[in-house]
């Protein structure tokens, strides 16, 4: 007999996908909703000889994402795509928003209309010059419903069980109410409330504004100066955000998807870490990336560029001035300092 339980998938394992799959990994443990077995798919890689996967699954560690922390064995390293979202009824997508196309466009066809998806990616995407959402890119591409879930979440945080709390944006209360259930525990308290647009645009613009705290960070500027940097990026993000989204709620930048993401990204994010060693040695954020982060990736630096597209093109730079300043100081070789005088 097959089983009426949901079927869950996780695509994508870096940081952020190997904390969360220690949460609902344990989540669906003994639940009368979801199947205990989830596969996870990771992009294949060899560590020291041996596969990622296979490391996965007999060690039950992603020692290159998440090293130190031990993942549910119900969790199952699965290397090809198609097979790993086989039988899923709930897509958990968590990959760098850079990638994201590419995954939908392999799904394509191979994802039932009833499956529920959730993106937790904090991202933009810019078709035609103009701005689309993640969680639009993958619900028109495969043709089904998604929720999106942002917070102040820094993954090696949340892996090791410390209190905080998330935000979900739904388009369906009871796709909402299900990723509740999937993702809630007593160290990772989640609210849902139905603004998709505000949530994900909260989650994909705070990552540019921790570029300028980081810069601020690495110029020595003080607490006063990032505190100032964080205060015009929030009106920044709200700006644009209404300006681009009818219907985004001026409550949503209270969840954790707003100003607490702001807060935490802007002290300890990766986005942060980066910008404040490009202003201490005016390396290239491209090359800090990859000699900082071990194969995470950036997300802050190719959000400020799409973001720039849409203002350019729509003769708004001068009304964002910390967005563009950004994009200059990350694409242009504006000097750092230039992060106080252009705003
Ligand atoms: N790490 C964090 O603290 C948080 C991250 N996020 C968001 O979650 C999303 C995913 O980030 P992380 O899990 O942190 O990833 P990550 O930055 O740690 O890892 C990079 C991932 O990309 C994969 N990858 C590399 N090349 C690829 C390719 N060509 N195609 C597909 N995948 C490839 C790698 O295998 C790895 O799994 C991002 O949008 C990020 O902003 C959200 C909240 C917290
Ligand atoms: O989104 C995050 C925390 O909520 C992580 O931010 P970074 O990508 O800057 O580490």
């Amino acid at each position: 007999m097959s089983s009426t339980k949901e079927r869950v998938c996780i695509i994508g394992s870096g940081n952020w996908g190997s904390a969360i799959a220690k949460i609902v990994g344990r989540n669906v443990i003994g639940s009368s909703r979801f199947e205990e077995p989830i596969n996870m798919w990771v992009f294949e890689e060899m560590i020291d000889g041996r596969k990622l996967t296979d490391i996965i699954n007999t060690e039950h560690e992603n020692v290159r994402y998440l090293p130190g922390i031990q993942l549910p064995a119900n969790i199952r390293a699965v290397p090809d795509l198609l097979d790993a979202v086989k039988g899923a009824t709930v897509l958990i997508f968590v990959v760098p928003h850079q990638f994201v196309k590419g995954i939908c466009d392999q799904l394509h066809g191979s994802v039932p209309p009833t499956t529920k998806a959730i993106s937790l990616i904090k991202g933009v995407d810019v078709k035609a010059k103009s701005l689309a959402l993640i969680s639009d890119v993958i619900a028109q591409s495969l043709s089904i419903d998604v929720s999106v879930l942002m917070g102040a979440n820094i993954a090696n945080e949340v892996a090791r069980d410390k209190f905080c709390e998330t935000t979900v944006g739904c388009r369906v209360r009871a796709n909402g109410e299900l990723f509740r259930e999937l993702f809630n525990t007593p160290y990772f308290r989640v609210n849902v409330v139905e603004d998709v647009a505000g949530v994900e645009l909260c989650g994909a613009l705070k990552n540019i504004v921790a570029i300028g705290a980081g810069l601020a960070d690495g110029l020595e500027y003080g607490d006063n100066t990032k505190a100032a940097l964080i205060r015009i990026g929030l009106m920044e993000m709200k700006k644009f955000a209404r300006m681009f989204y009818q219907g985004v709620k001026e409550e949503t930048f209270f969840e954790s998807c707003g100003v607490a993401d702001l807060i935490t990204t802007c002290a300890g994010g990766r986005n942060r870490r980066v910008a404040e060693a490009h202003a201490r040695t005016g390396k290239p954020f491209e090359q800090l990336e990859q000699e900082m982060l071990n194969g995470q990736k950036l997300q802050g630096t190719s959000t400020a560029l799409e973001l720039h597209e849409v203002l350019r093109q729509k003769g708004l730079c001068k009304e964002f001035p910390l967005f563009t300043t950004i994009y200059e100081i990350c694409y242009e070789n504006l000097p750092a300092s230039r992060i106080v005088e252009n705003i």
